[in-house]
């Protein structure tokens, strides 16, 4: 008989995708083969999947490991969303009858439904089929905190939260100003603040909750959600942080050209400029980026994007003379890179030579930048992000605050950044306390994912869980 299997049902974004695969193999390496993973994967409606998704079916299912992909058909895309939450949770209910099926057809016994964040729809399927269902959440637990907490302070909070009096008081964190909400959450009104409650409240049906986070790096949040603190006296699942989960693309032969070019550069001289996967800027803020580069007179990488259509590959933008302040190629040319397409985030975040990293604060970039002890300067865009960069300053201190003009398109001037980026290279306290922590923080996370670490015992508790059928 075949091995019981754990369904995967991730986001078709790389963040989301490949987090989720990583943690679905750990748990497959804890279970000692005695249980298979399948990957239902929704083809990407407007993205594409990664350009190298192929490869990756044929790597890992080649592994020896037990992994099957399933590709589910394609769905009419929702045409009348207002925004990524409806759209998406709108799409993922468009699944169901397909997520049905293959678990139904499946031979052997299904231990366990893991879902992505934004498939909570999909308990519907998980439970007609008596199948135990868990959330795998690819932020932190500071978010989940707040989605867990939301159906019930929507009702507490009869405003829009931007007009509330005082903070949004969150067990476990500290007194969250409403201005560093989750985009999402700031309009009562939009259909993706109403997923939003929706999810949080059905996350407390399922059997367990994976956060990609370490006790150690949120444990007053989590012992908080623990406690029940965040539910209001409904029962949670139990939470199992197994993180961080960072996946690795196999060594390159070749080192990469960002990396060559950060060999030749002084340790802890570099300060590394990444947006995510969408992050791009308008021209005017591209010139006051790099005015506030040059100003701070730090070495630096930045990698420089084009806003993206949907659909169509990273733009490369041929015009930088044009773009960028006159003779600011030439003045920088022996201290700064500019590199215009996907970047090895990873690979450069493992440098010696890199200091400090401007961010987007998405938490795989954030997770990222903890695994090799770097402090952060965060400038929020979209989705979670104000309320991540709230956190790396005023809870786990990484980072060395940043005023970002958020009615502005998340505005930043060039002074600002000037002075943001000499704290964070070592020219303030502050910025000397952030990389501290950031070191500290490298270790909790070593530590955490190591043999008898407290995410590999929960990652020991949940396996456990999975296979006793
Ligand atoms: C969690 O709240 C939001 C998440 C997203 C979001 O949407 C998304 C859509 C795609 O088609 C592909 C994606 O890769 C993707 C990613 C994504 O969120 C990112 O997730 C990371 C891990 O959870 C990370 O935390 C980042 O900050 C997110 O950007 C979008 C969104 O609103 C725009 C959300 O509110
Ligand atoms: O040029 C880039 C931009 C992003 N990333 C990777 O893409 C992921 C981005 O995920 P995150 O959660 O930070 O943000 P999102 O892009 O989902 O908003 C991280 O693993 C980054 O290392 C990368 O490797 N190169």
């Amino acid at each position: 008989m075949a091995n019981p299997t754990i369904v995967l049902l991730p986001m078709w974004g790389a963040g989301h995708l490949m987090s989720m695969l990583d943690a679905g193999k750990r748990i497959l390496g804890r279970s000692g083969g005695a249980i298979a993973l399948t990957v239902l994967v929704m083809p990407p409606p407007m993205d594409k999947l990664p350009s190298d998704f192929d490869a990756l079916v044929r790597r890992e299912e080649a592994s020896g490991l037990d992994i099957r992909f399933h590709l589910l058909p394609a769905v009419e895309p929702p045409r009348d969303f207002l925004g990524i939450e409806d759209f998406v949770s709108r799409l993922v209910q468009l699944h169901a009858p397909h997520v049905k099926a293959v678990i139904s057809g499946l031979t052997g016994p299904v231990a366990a439904l893991v879902i992505d964040l934004f498939c909570t729809s999909l308990l519907d399927v998980s439970q007609e089929l008596a199948v135990p269902a868990y959330v795998y959440f690819t932020s932190n637990a500071a978010f989940l905190a707040l989605l867990l907490r939301l159906p019930a302070l929507d009702e507490e909070v009869t405003v829009e939260f931007e007009e509330m009096e005082g903070v949004v008081d969150l067990a476990g964190l500290p007194p969250l100003p409403p201005s560093s909400l989750p985009l999402p959450i700031m309009d009562k009104k939009s259909p993706n603040y109403t997923w939003f409650v929706y999810h949080g409240r059905r996350f407390t049906e399922t059997n367990g909750i994976i956060v990609n986070t370490a006790t150690e790096l949120e444990q007053s949040v989590l012992t908080a959600i623990g406690d029940g603190l965040c539910t209001h006296g409904v029962p949670v699942p139990a939470v199992y942080p197994i993180g961080p989960v960072l996946s690795f693309a196999p060594p390159s032969e070749q080192p990469h050209e960002c990396v060559r070019w950060l060999d030749a550069q002084p340790p802890a001289s570099v300060v590394l400029l990444c947006f995510g996967s969408w992050g791009s800027f308008a021209p005017p803020q591209v010139r006051e980026i790099a005015h506030g580069l040059e100003r701070s007179g730090h070495r630096f990488l930045w990698v420089l994007r084009n806003p993206r259509a949907p659909g169509t590959p990273l733009p490369t933008d041929p015009n930088l003379e044009e773009l960028l302040p006159e003779g600011f190629l030439e003045r920088t040319r022996a201290r700064g890179l500019i590199w215009q397409t996907w970047a090895p985030q990873k690979e450069i975040l493992a440098h010696a030579a890199v200091g400090g990293f401007v961010t987007h604060c998405g938490w795989n970039s954030i997770l990222e930048s903890l695994w090799f002890g770097v402090p952060m300067l965060p400038w929020p865009l979209y989705a979670e992000q104000h309320m991540n960069a709230f956190t790396l300053v005023a809870s786990m201190g990484v980072a060395v605050a940043m005023e970002v003009d958020r009615k502005r398109s998340n505005f930043v001037a060039a002074s600002e950044l000037d002075r943001a980026v000499r704290s964070l290279m070592g020219g303030s306290e502050e910025g000397k306390k952030a990389r501290e922590k950031a070191m500290e923080a490298k270790i909790m996370c070593r530590n955490a994912v190591e043999e008898g670490g407290s995410s590999s015992a929960a990652l020991q508790r949940l396996t456990k869980v999975m296979t006793s059928l």
